[in-house]
């Protein structure tokens, strides 16, 4: 069975000498939750753009169920994959409930209405992130965490099958931080949705993702399980500090002790 998503090659840089991501190559099984991690600028939201084809590999290909993404229609693409970006429009002047219905439209025909069977995956949407109370309030009198569980909805509401994310939790606090994961969590298990994270919070990364894949300067430097990748090296190594890393029921949780000096 061809991967749920494959990446091979990929090449991509912002100016011509520049070459961010190189040779990243990447397989994700259906069903997986891969998180990708890394010191800032190591090319992470890059690659998560290259795979929801946001951006073009200037090199090699990025294929879903073994069918090149560049060749494929956008709505097919938006019926199996969408992602969550870092940062959404924030002076969209609409209801919750018209931006979770924006999810419908690659599965709506021309001038089609979101009705029925729809407006059911709608209220599911609203429903499964908790957001069905505030379905009726502007994003605008939203808090930014009310407004990326709004987005989050459109997403779902997508029905997809893979859903990227890039740092969902950064303007959450951590109830409604471990809330989303959660959540995430369930529909990973429940519907068997495949999920690829970047992730800055490398404990809940290790707490939550099947598999890591940690980047520097653009490829992958390590890759594994939690117990695998998380190691007093791996700390050194890729992100330059010092840590003790213990062990929480086969967990591994990590404790920043200082940066190396050289
Ligand atoms: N639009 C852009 N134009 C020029 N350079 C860019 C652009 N976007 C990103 N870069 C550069 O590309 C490199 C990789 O950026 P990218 O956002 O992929 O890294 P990242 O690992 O996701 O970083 P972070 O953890 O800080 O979010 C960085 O050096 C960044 O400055």
């Amino acid at each position: 069975m061809s991967p749920a998503l494959e990446a091979a090659d990929l090449k991509y840089g912002y100016r011509p000498a520049d070459s961010i991501v190189n040779g990243f190559n990447l397989q994700v099984s259906e069903g997986e939750w891969l998180g990708i991690v890394g010191p800032n600028g190591s090319g992470k939201s890059t690659v998560l753009r290259m795979l929801a084809r946001l951006a073009s590999p200037q090199r090699g290909t990025v294929s879903m169920d073994g069918r090149t993404l560049a060749g494929m229609d956008s709505k097919a693409i938006a019926r199996n994959m969408t992602m969550l970006t870092q940062t959404q429009e924030h002076s969209l002047d609409i209801t919750v409930r018209e931006l979770v219905r924006r999810g419908r439209n690659p599965h709506l025909k021309w001038f089609e209405e979101s009705r029925g069977k729809h407006e059911e995956v709608v209220d599911w949407a609203l429903q499964v992130t908790s957001m069905g109370k505030l379905q009726h309030r502007s994003l605008l009198e939203l808090s930014g965490g009310e407004r990326q569980r709004a987005w989050l909805a459109m997403c779902m509401a997508q029905t997809p099958r893979i859903l990227l994310l890039d740092e969902p939790t950064t303007y959450l606090d951590i109830a409604h931080q471990l809330e989303l994961m959660e959540l995430i969590r369930r529909l990973n298990r429940e519907q068997g949705i495949t999920v690829v994270m970047v992730l800055h919070d490398l404990n809940q990364a290790a707490r939550y993702c099947n598999r890591i894949v940690a980047m520097k300067q653009g490829t992958i430097v390590r890759a594994g399980n939690p117990s695998e990748v998380f190691r007093v090296e791996f700390f050194r190594e890729v992100f330059g500090i010092e840590a003790k890393v213990h062990n929480d029921d086969g967990v591994p949780v990590y404790l920043p002790c200082g940066v190396v000096k050289e």
